[in-house]
């Protein structure tokens, strides 16, 4: 689904050649500092690189229209993004920005539900904890049903046991849905439970200063 040719970003990352597969869940391991998220940003055009080629089915990606890629290929960013005003609203901005149909109550509700969230839809979503707000902050990206998601840490603030099921009930939706994603995780672990297809970052960070 995507590959990248001879792809440099100067200080950071050298990939001659990386394929990542449509349809399968694609773990991103590596230190910090060695690229992961420069590697996702490069995905969905949000950063370009120095040098080199980045293909996403088969079309150079510098050249598909930014909002349209933005829409297929979706990015969950490390610090969740909570916008004022209640669950609902912050479920439903996303679809608003997309120009999406509203997401109906129940629909929401399962969505609450499968991330764990037992709160009311009504409730003010800045009063909730961190670990709450990047499943509140997931569970946005989910509703606009994307062909790929680009998860970059999603259960960083979670605890090791609801991190382990909210990640198996999203493998499993999204075995059924045929979604492509894209994690970065520092936790082998997590990987080991999910993961289809594992990119080793070390092999593709430059050490700083050296690009
Ligand atoms: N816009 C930028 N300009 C210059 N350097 C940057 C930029 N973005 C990231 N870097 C540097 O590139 C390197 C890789 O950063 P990146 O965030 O991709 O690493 P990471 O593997 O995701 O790290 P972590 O696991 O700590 O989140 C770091 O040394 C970082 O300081």
């Amino acid at each position: 689904m995507f590959e990248l040719k001879n792809v440099r970003v100067n200080g950071i990352l050298q990939i001659e050649q990386l394929k990542i597969p449509e349809n399968q869940f694609t773990c991103i391991l590596g230190p910090s500092g060695s690229g992961k998220s420069t590697l996702l940003r490069l995905l969905n055009d949000l950063s370009s690189p120095d040098e080199g080629e980045i293909f996403f089915k088969n079309k150079l990606i510098n050249e598909i229209e930014p909002l349209q890629l933005r829409r297929t290929v979706v990015m969950l960013s490390q610090a969740p993004v909570i916008f004022d005003g209640s669950i609902e609203d912050n479920l439903q901005i996303g679809l608003t920005f997309s120009e999406k149909k509203a997401a109906e109550v129940p629909e929401m509700e399962s969505m609450l539900k499968l991330f764990m969230l037992d709160k009311k839809l009504s409730e003010d979503a800045e009063h909730l904890s961190g670990g709450e707000k990047q499943r509140l902050s997931w569970a946005r990206t989910m509703l606009l049903d994307p062909e790929v998601f680009l998860l970059d840490e999603p259960t960083s603030a979670l605890d090791e046991e609801t991190a382990r099921t909210v990640l198996t009930r999203f493998y499993e939706y999204s075995k059924q849905n045929a979604k492509t994603v894209i994690m970065i995780t520092h936790s082998r672990e997590l990987a080991e439970l999910v993961s289809e297809n594992t990119i080793d970052m070390s092999q593709y960070s430059i050490e700083s200063g050296v690009g």
